[in-house]
C-alpha cells in the first residue's frame, strides 16, 4: 500500500473536512501518501487530484462544507466510467480509496473495491439514513442548526399566536425531525417512519390555544410532504393562524459541533487502519458510540433503523 485517495461525495456535511484531516494525518504518521480527489467521483474520473499534506489540512477541523468539493455524478454507476476512474488512480500510484458520503456514494466505494482498489466508506451525510449505523458525520451539527432556527421561529410564533410548520431535511429519513422535534419541544413531529393524523394534530392545537397556549410548532420531515401542502391540510381542521417554513440548505452548513469533529476524527483514523490491514469494501459506522464495520454489500439489503423512542416520548407529552 502506497497512497490513499480520499474524496467527498453527495451532499456535503459538517465534519467532512475533519474526517479528511484525520485520514491525512493518520496516513502520514504511518508513512503513507494521501491524495485528495476533488469533486467526488466526477473528479476521480477526470483525474482532478491534489496532494494533501499535514499543513494543508491543519485548520480544516473547524470548517464546514468540504474543501475537496463534492458532486453528484450519476454516470459513476456505469462500469466503463468506473474503470476510467481506476485507470486514473493507477496512473497516480493510488492503490486505496476512502469515500466520505452517503448511501449512494457507498455504491461507488464498492465498485472500486470490486475493480481491485480497496475502498472504505465513511458515513458523511446530515440525513442519518445509512443502515447499520446510528450516527452519520454532520447529523449533530445539522440538528443544532435546525434547533437554533426553530427556537427563533418560536419567538415570533408566540408573539403572533401562530402555528409554524417547520420543514427539516433528511430525504426519506425522519431522524433530523425526531431529534430537533423533541429538543425544541414541538407539539407534533411528523416523519415518514410513522403514520400521523393531521385532524388530531389540528384539534390538539386548537384545544391548546383555547386553554391559553400562545403558539404551536410542528416539525415536519421533508420526506413526508411539502410544508405548504401540510399547512393547507391542517387549516381544514384547525382554528388558528399558521405559517410554513422550509429551513433548507442552511442545515448543511456551519462549523461542526464537538460531537461531529470527534466522531469524524475517530472514523477517519479508523479507516486508515482498516486499509493498512488490507481491508476493503467496508463501511464504517457507529453504534452506541462504538466504531463498527459492516460489508457495504450487507448495507444494501438492510434499512436504517431510527430511534423511534423519541417519537414515543414526544407523543406522551403532547397528545
Ligand atoms: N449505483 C451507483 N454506483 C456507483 N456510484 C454511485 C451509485 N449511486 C450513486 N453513486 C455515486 O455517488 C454519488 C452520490 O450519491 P447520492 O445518492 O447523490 O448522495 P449520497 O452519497 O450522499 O447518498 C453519485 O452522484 C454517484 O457519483
Ligand atoms: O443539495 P440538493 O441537491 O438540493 O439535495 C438536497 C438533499 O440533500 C440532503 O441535504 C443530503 O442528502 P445526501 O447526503 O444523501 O446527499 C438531503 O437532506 C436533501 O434532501
Ligand atoms: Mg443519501
Amino acid at each position: 500500500m502506497k497512497r490513499i485517495g480520499i474524496l467527498t461525495s453527495g451532499g456535503d456535511a459538517p465534519g467532512m473536512n475533519a474526517a479528511v484531516r484525520a485520514v491525512t494525518k493518520t496516513a502520514i504518521h504511518n508513512g503513507l501518501g494521501v491524495v485528495g480527489i476533488r469533486y467526488g467521483f466526477a473528479g476521480l474520473v477526470a483525474g482532478d487530484f491534489v496532494t494533501l499534506t499535514a499543513e494543508k489540512v491543519d485548520h480544516m477541523i473547524s470548517l464546514g462544507g468540504t474543501f475537496l468539493y463534492s458532486a453528484r455524478f450519476p454516470e459513476f454507476a456505469q462500469e466503463e466510467v468506473q474503470k476510467k476512474g481506476v485507470e486514473q488512480l493507477k496512473k497516480h500510484d493510488i492503490d486505496t480509496v476512502i469515500v466520505i458520503g452517503g448511501d449512494g456514494s457507498y455504491h461507488g466505494a464498492l465498485a472500486l473495491t470490486r475493480l481491485g482498489i480497496n475502498s472504505i466508506g465513511l458515513p458523511g451525510t446530515i440525513d442519518n439514513d445509512i443502515p447499520c449505523t446510528d450516527y452519520t458525520i454532520g447529523l449533530d451539527t445539522a440538528c443544532n442548526t435546525a434547533l437554533e432556527a426553530i427556537d427563533k421561529i418560536r419567538d415570533t410564533a408566540s408573539s403572533h399566536h401562530r402555528v409554524f410548520i417547520v420543514n427539516v431535511m433528511g430525504r426519506g429519513c425522519g431522524d433530523i425531525a425526531m431529534r430537533v422535534g423533541l429538543a425544541s419541544g414541538a407539539d407534533a413531529i411528523v416523519v415518514p417512519e410513522r403514520p400521523y393524523d393531521i385532524k388530531e394534530i389540528a384539534q390538539t392545537l386548537t384545544r391548546g390555544f383555547a386553554e391559553g397556549k400562545d403558539h404551536g410548532i410542528i416539525v415536519l420531515a421533508e420526506g413526508v410532504m411539502d410544508a405548504d401542502e401540510f399547512r393547507t391540510e391542517l387549516l381544514k381542521y384547525g382554528d388558528f393562524d399558521a405559517r410554513a417554513n422550509i429551513l433548507g440548505h442552511m442545515q448543511r452548513g456551519g462549523s461542526p459541533t464537538v460531537l461531529d469533529r470527534i466522531n469524524a476524527t475517530k472514523m477517519g483514523n479508523y479507516a486508515v487502519k482498516l486499509l493498512l490491514d488490507g481491508k476493503g469494501g467496508l463501511a464504517v459506522g457507529m453504534e452506541n458510540g462504538q466504531l463498527e464495520t459492516h460489508d457495504i454489500l450487507d448495507l444494501f439489503d438492510d434499512t436504517h433503523r431510527s430511534d423511534e423512542t423519541l417519537l414515543d416520548i414526544n407523543d406522551e407529552m403532547t397528545k
